[in-house]
């Protein structure tokens, strides 16, 4: 099958279809438009998503193995151009599963590259990093051991412990809702066990995905917008959209498309100053899956009429803990801050990440710094120094 053909390093260690600059002959000379075939499995949620997974590995590879050539031909600094016709054999099947699954025809954090990319080793053990392992990779993913599967395991391992940050983050809205300032305490307490939880589990990136590395799979997980590798976007072939036909063009995948962050930043009721980079966070919404944009909507409306801040601010022991909560965010963005000054300052020239915001030599750490300010000058007089 042409996905285990594909990566650089394939599964038995030999060097596959991208290392040979040979994917994009065999696409255009022998890979069939199998889109007759996907009506079947319309209501086969898991077969959608799947093939969806699929396609969106083979057009990025397909894109992007120009650039992966030239990338190692001028030793790292630069990717000349990427291709900008995705053939009709891989547009219209991807268009298809898109729609069926309601993303981006497009490689996307949540649906293809990072959260739906895993499987167990053992199935008759629990989900846990040791018995995890990559179903597609660009590289040398399918190796576990390998930086680009640490980078994407060390997400879904983080995203594994997420239950109960939204479980307490639902539980709490019904807690203040009802007036019931301990049930509120209890939630919050498990939200902050949840997201410390979760930051010790994002510590383990330096162990199990080395900066040095990086840049090789990076590659082939960049966007189409703002990128110098697509300057006129990309066409696809056979495929009427309402742009067309004039090109495409979608962000890359990014953290940015993660929810965790994202759901502490409204119910913390973090405030945003508005910049144009912030502009590209709001815009990295639309591509996150349906389920997780309706929760983060949910979310912002009762942060609006429910209030959750404001009775939070009535006492000592929920007010203390949503410092601590806000204090875990702070914490998260510097830790991701040391990864993009790591992985990506010191590793590239490119200008922009592969979402498509510039790389900027300030962290998104300010508006989470304000908020911080704002809450302890509410809360203090409620804390033991006082
Ligand atoms: C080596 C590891 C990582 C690197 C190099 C990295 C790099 C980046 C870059 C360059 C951006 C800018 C957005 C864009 O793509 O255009 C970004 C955004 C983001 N990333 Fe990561 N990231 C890493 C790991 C993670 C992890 C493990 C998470 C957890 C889910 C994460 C979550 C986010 C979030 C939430 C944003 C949006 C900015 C914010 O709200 O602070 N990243 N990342
Ligand atoms: N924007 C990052 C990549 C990135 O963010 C990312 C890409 C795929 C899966 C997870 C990611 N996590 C981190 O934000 C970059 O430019 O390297």
């Amino acid at each position: 099958m042409i996905l285990q053909e594909m990566p650089i390093t394939k599964a038995d260690g030999t060097p596959g279809l991208l290392a040979q600059n040979k994917l994009g002959v065999k696409v255009q000379t022998e890979f069939p438009n199998l889109v007759e075939h996907i009506e079947k499995y319309r209501n086969n949620q898991v077969v959608i998503s799947a093939l969806y997974r699929d396609y969106s590995f083979l057009a990025s590879a397909y894109l992007l193995e120009p650039c992966h050539h030239e990338y190692q031909r001028t030793s790292r600094t630069t990717y000349g151009l990427a291709r900008d016709l995705l053939p009709e054999n891989i547009a219209v099947p991807i268009a298809k599963v898109a729609e069926l699954a309601g993303f981006m025809p497009f490689m996307e954090y949540a649906g293809s590259y990072a959260l739906a990319n895993w499987k167990r080793l053992d199935p008759s053990k629990p989900v846990e990093y040791g018995n995890l392992a990559l179903i597609r990779a660009f590289e040398n993913g399918l190796d576990r051991e390998s930086s680009e599967a640490g980078f994407v395991l060390v997400h879904v391992d983080m995203v594994r412990s997420s239950g109960p940050l939204v479980a307490g983050a639902w539980n709490a809205v019904e807690a203040v809702e009802r007036g019931e300032e301990e049930r509120l305490e209890e939630c919050l307490r498990e939200m902050l066990e949840a997201i410390q939880k979760i930051n010790a589990c994002m510590e383990n990136m330096w162990n199990k995905s080395k900066p040095r590395d990086y840049g090789s799979f990076r590659t082939f997980i960049f966007g189409i917008t703002k990128q110098s590798m697509f300057p006129r976007g990309v066409i696809y072939e056979g495929v009427s959209s309402s742009t067309s036909p004039t090109r495409q063009s979608f962000r890359g995948e990014s953290g940015a498309n993660d929810s965790i962050i994202p759901l502490l930043d409204i119910f913390l009721d973090i405030p945003y100053p508005h910049t144009p980079l912030t502009d590209i966070l709001l815009d990295f919404r639309k591509y996150r899956p349906g389920n997780h944009r309706e929760f983060l909507e949910w979310m912002h409306r009762k942060q609006e009429t429910v209030g959750m801040r404001k009775m939070a601010m009535k006492g000592r022991g929920t007010a203390e803990l949503w410092l601590r909560l806000a204090d875990q965010v702070r914490e998260f963005r510097w830790r991701h801050w040391c990864f993009t000054r790591e992985y990506v300052l010191k590793e590239s020239r490119h200008p922009v990440a592969t979402g498509g915001s510039p790389i900027v030599n300030v962290s998104f750490l300010a508006p989470c710094l304000l908020s911080w300010f704002r809450v302890w000058d509410s809360c203090r007089s409620h804390l033991p120094m006082q």
